[in-house]
């Protein structure tokens, strides 16, 4: 017994002496403001924000990629003092993320909620002359953002986009209230606690060991294949959904998997991308594509991704009537899940 307590008391004091990492700290700075209403709100004051539109971010171009500009409290009550918008504006911004150093970060969508929408989208270009930037679309930027950037944007644009979609009780169709942080939405009549969501979808790089098998949908950009993906049904595990997937959309059966990595991604309305390697057995390779969901797949030579791979920029003109061969850019988990597959072709083959 007294051994026991001599080592509880040792372990307690070691856990009290030693230094929090940054990462913990951080971690915990943005649990304590996404709970507390009060320290949310101090942290605005020092904090800086990211200003949307219609979740459109502001950006600003630099040379070959866009930046996104922070501003602080004080700057944006002088902004909307300009345009004639309410100050109660602010507390529709959401808490995404902070930095090292504890300043928090919040995001703000002007062209939302407004009380007159035509009369926002008027103010638009104003705003955008004021702020020295542009608002734009997220799925035009985003490649051409930084990886820091492209995250925090994603993050807010989701969020901000879940509070607009989510502004009444589903049960009482009273309006919720969102708290400061933007972490939840509670109706006031029946306490009911609305959590922002995002729906798992799993996207699968097939080989048979030495090619591996990729797809288009007629939406994707000319000549751009990417790995197989596809929205999560309720009440399956990640094995079926991939499994029902690959079934439906190319009439294989895979048989071994691999989880490989995760990535949140902003569209259609955000998204948990689990991205996985599954093989199916050597000799049944058939592909029957479902022509409702893809326009194209097919089997591609480990040389032809790897050449692929090696292109920066895609070539979007036609080559003998045909456009070229490209894959989804870098920041894209699909691309990583190329990537690795190209790196280590044998590392969708696991022992039975
Ligand atoms: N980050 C990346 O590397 C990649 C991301 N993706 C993303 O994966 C998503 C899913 O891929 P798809 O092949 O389009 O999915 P999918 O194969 O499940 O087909 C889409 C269809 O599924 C239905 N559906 C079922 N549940 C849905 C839900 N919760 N939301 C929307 N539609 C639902 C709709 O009818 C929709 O037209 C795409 O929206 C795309 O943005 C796709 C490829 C690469
Ligand atoms: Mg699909």
């Amino acid at each position: 017994m007294s051994l026991y307590c001599g080592i509880t008391r040792r372990r307690k004091s070691f856990w009290c002496c030693r230094l929090l990492s940054t990462y913990v700290t951080k971690t915990r700075y943005l649990s304590e403001l996404k709970e507390d209403d009060d320290a949310c709100k101090k942290a605005q004051q020092t904090g800086a924000f990211y200003l949307f539109h219609n979740l459109a971010p502001l950006l600003q171009k630099s040379e070959h990629q866009y930046l996104a500009p922070q501003h602080s409290l004080l700057e944006l009550e002088r902004l909307l003092g300009k345009f004639g918008q309410d100050m109660q504006t602010i507390e529709d911004s959401v808490l995404n993320g902070c930095s090292e150093q504890q300043e928090a970060w919040f995001a703000l969508d002007l062209g939302l909620n407004s009380s007159s929408s035509i009369n926002a989208s008027l103010q638009k270009p104003e705003m955008e002359t004021e702020l020295k930037g542009s608002f734009i679309g997220l799925r035009k930027a985003l490649f051409q953002l930084n990886v820091k950037d492209a995250s925090l944007l994603s993050t807010a644009q989701a969020l901000l986009r879940w509070h607009d979609a989510h502004q009444f009780c589903s049960r009482s169709g009273q309006p919720t209230k969102k708290n400061v942080a933007g972490s939840k939405r509670v109706c006031p009549s029946n306490k009911i606690i609305y959590y922002p969501q995002m729906t798992p979808v799993v996207i699968t790089l097939v080989s048979d060991g030495t090619q591996c098998l990729l797809a288009r949908q007629s939406s994707f950009p000319e000549g751009m294949y990417s790995a197989l993906a596809g929205f999560c049904d309720i009440g399956e595990s990640l094995e079926e959904a991939v499994r029902r997937e690959v079934a439906e959309e190319v009439g294989l059966e895979v048989e071994r998997l691999q989880y490989s990595a995760s990535q949140h991604w902003p569209f259609p309305n955000g998204a948990l991308m689990i991205a996985c390697h599954a093989t199916v057995k050597p000799g049944q390779t058939e592909i029957q594509v479902n022509l409702r969901e893809l326009e194209a797949a097919a089997w591609f030579s480990h040389d032809e991704v790897a050449t692929a791979l090696r292109k920066d920029n895609p070539s979007y003109q036609q080559q003998n009537g045909a456009f070229p061969f490209w894959l989804p850019p870098k920041l894209a988990i699909a691309h990583q899940l190329i990537k690795e597959w190209v790196e280590k072709p044998t590392c969708s083959i696991l022992p039975p």
